[in-house]
């Protein structure tokens, strides 16, 4: 049995739960402490059982049993112990299309450009695969001259989102690609659905449109299509319709926990209430009904957006299913970082790379970011064992 000396300064010694603790398990000697300064010392001397030294000095010292320290003193030990990784292959880059030949930047995303069809886009997704990133997603600016109410275009296999996606296929046969399964980029509305006179969300004939929207890009060669609106039922029906044009190798990539955030900002020119199908920022027992829906439904990959206000959301689907999770760093997440880092208020690139190990940490398999080419490109260069230690 080992002696602990519990010193501690006089006014406090009638904290009984505190020797009493000790004293379950060892014997204890109470020292009165005469110091302003100090508070608690606790020291342990040799046990009386195993042979000692009586000379032995005392050891000054606090016990401390556990020392998390010990295992953070040099890059190799940070290095061994680090609990997360990312790499290149986790990413996913989303990429802005249009039908115009030039690359037009976008204002409110410093360094996003919408890439001219096809030179700007195919060197972009050149300088992407040199670093390691494989995987790209595909953004479309639909001319205001083909929306419509109900959105026709989105299903027009000509269309600028198939076209690319043939392009790309045919250039870098073994890119992966990710298409949106959306409604609101080709609806005169901008809703994420077909809006009744009334301003009713039509759910039912909208999946209608989404069904041959998602057939239209598996037939153009898309890898994953990602639903994007917050329907009901979009999921099932979408993969009944893969299945039943012979697309079963295609995978559904589900936006399952869409909130109504305020960080769409590239996507969100003019205010529109979404409320009545994307979720509530405040809610996290409604993330997990839609992530059990759509898994049951047949999603292969859950995604969660935005990604940096919702990494309990990442960690709460990856305790619950054993499905792959995607976070999405929306355009806003990226402005955030992008314009703190021009003003100079933060390290752009620090705070970007956290916000990337900080979701791989929540539990996110995949990452959709703007930021996949400048990431990636951090991480395959010499000094990434810096970056995380
Ligand atoms: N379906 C449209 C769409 N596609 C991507 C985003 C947001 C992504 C981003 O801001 O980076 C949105 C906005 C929305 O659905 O309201």
């Amino acid at each position: 049995m080992a002696l602990y000396i519990l010193r501690f300064p006089c006014k406090i010694r009638e904290q009984k739960s505190y020797v009493g603790l000790r004293a379950a398990s060892c014997k204890v000697r109470i020292i009165p402490f005469r110091s302003k300064d100090i508070a608690c010392q606790l020291q342990r001397i040799e046990a009386p059982s195993l042979p000692s030294n009586p000379a032995a000095p005392l050891n000054d010292q606090p016990l401390l049993s556990r020392r998390a320290r010990r295992n953070r003193k040099c890059p190799t030990q940070r290095d061994a112990f680090r609990e997360t990784n990312i790499s290149p292959a986790n990413l996913i880059y989303p990429l802005f299309i249009h039908e115009v030949e030039v690359d037009i930047p976008i204002t409110t995303m410093p360094g996003r450009y919408m890439l001219g069809w096809r030179h700007g886009l195919i060197e972009e997704v050149a300088r992407a695969r040199d670093v390691g990133v494989n995987s790209i997603k595909l953004y479309p600016k639909v001319p205001e001259a083909l929306k419509s109410p109900t959105g026709e275009e989105a299903y027009n296999d000509n269309g600028l989102v198939p076209r690319t996606v043939r392009l790309l296929k045919d250039r870098f046969p073994d890119i992966v690609i990710y298409t949106d399964v959306n409604f609101d980029e080709y609806s005169t509305t901008g809703h994420g659905g077909i809006v009744r006179e009334d301003g009713v969300i039509l759910n039912d004939e909208t999946i209608h449109q989404l069904r041959k929207q998602a057939v239209s890009q598996a037939r153009a060669g898309a890898d994953v299509v990602c639903t994007s609106e917050m329907l009901d039922g979009r999921v099932g029906a979408i993969r009944a319709a893969l299945d039943a044009e012979s697309f079963q190798h295609v995978s559904i990539m589900s936006y399952s926990v869409k909130y109504t955030s305020s960080l769409y900002g590239r996507f969100r020119q003019v205010e529109l209430d979404k409320k009545t199908y994307q979720i509530n920022p405040a809610n996290s027992r409604e993330a997990l009904l839609e992530a059990r829906e759509d898994e049951a439904e047949g999603a292969d990959i859950l995604m969660v957006k935005p990604a940096l206000p919702s990494l309990d959301i990442i960690r709460l689907l990856k305790d619950q299913t054993l499905l792959p999770i995607g976070a999405c760093q929306v355009s806003g997440e990226y402005s955030m970082i992008k314009a703190a880092g021009l003003l100079k208020m933060i390290d752009e690139e620090k705070v970007m790379m956290e916000s990337l190990i900080c979701m791989r940490r929540a539990g996110a398999d995949v990452i959709l970011t703007y930021f996949a080419l400048q990431a990636a490109t951090i991480l395959s260069s010499a000094n990434t064992k810096t970056i995380f230690n």
